[in-house]
């Protein structure tokens, strides 16, 4: 878990694939995640069309600066725009930002700064800015899909419902394969 793992895992993957003469036409980032709500309610399905890295950055006196707006390198990455739209018509799910974290968000205080700083976050969850740093490495595009197991927001295990995400999420690539397989990225 988290975005290290993630990315290491992803790069190691691609690397293998592309030396034995196979490499990987697409990433697919999928797991469960926190929702924000009303728009990403628990048992539903979110699709990225931007992968940020919400944490990645630095605490000042004017409050969370980006490496971005630090002037060290980017902190979002955008799936390709025409794929997102067809899986997400597939799957019958929203598209927005997906934030990725280091550290869950546990407090309405930290669910309200993260919807102020990225209006159009649904979801955040702990592994797509890796996985999508390690494919973009590769020239490989990127894909995010998550299962809303909890809602981002105050820390609540009772409230958590995995196995309604992750029939979500197996409901969901039953109707997605057929559009990645029939996807040509030279077609954006
Ligand atoms: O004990 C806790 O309070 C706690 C809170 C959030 C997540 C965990 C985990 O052990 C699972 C992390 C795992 O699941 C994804 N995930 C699911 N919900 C969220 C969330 O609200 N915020 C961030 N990540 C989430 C994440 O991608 C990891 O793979 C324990």
């Amino acid at each position: 878990m988290g975005p290290a793992l993630a990315a290491a895992s992803t790069a190691s993957a691609l690397t293998a694939a592309a030396l034995e003469g196979t490499p990987y036409d697409l990433v697919v980032s999928a797991g469960i995640g926190g929702g924000f709500l009303p728009e990403a309610r628990v048992g539903s399905l979110v699709v990225a069309d931007e992968i940020v890295a919400a944490d990645l950055g630095a605490e000042t006196d004017d409050g969370f600066v980006s490496v971005t707006e630090l002037g060290f390198g980017s902190v979002r990455h955008q799936p390709p725009a025409d794929l997102v739209r067809l899986v997400g018509d597939a799957v019958g799910a929203p598209t927005g930002a997906v934030l990725t974290v280091s550290t869950v968000t546990g407090t309405a205080e930290r669910a309200a700064a993260l919807r102020e700083r990225h209006p159009t976050a649904l979801a955040e969850a702990m592994e797509g800015f890796g996985v999508a740093e390690a494919a973009a490495v590769h020239g490989v595009p990127v894909l995010e899909v998550r299962a809303i197991s909890n809602p981002v927001g105050p820390r609540d295990r009772a409230a958590w419902r995995i196995p309604d995400a992750l029939a979500a999420l197996t409901e969901g690539f039953g109707k997605l394969v057929p559009v990645l397989e029939s996807w040509n990225r030279h077609d954006q």
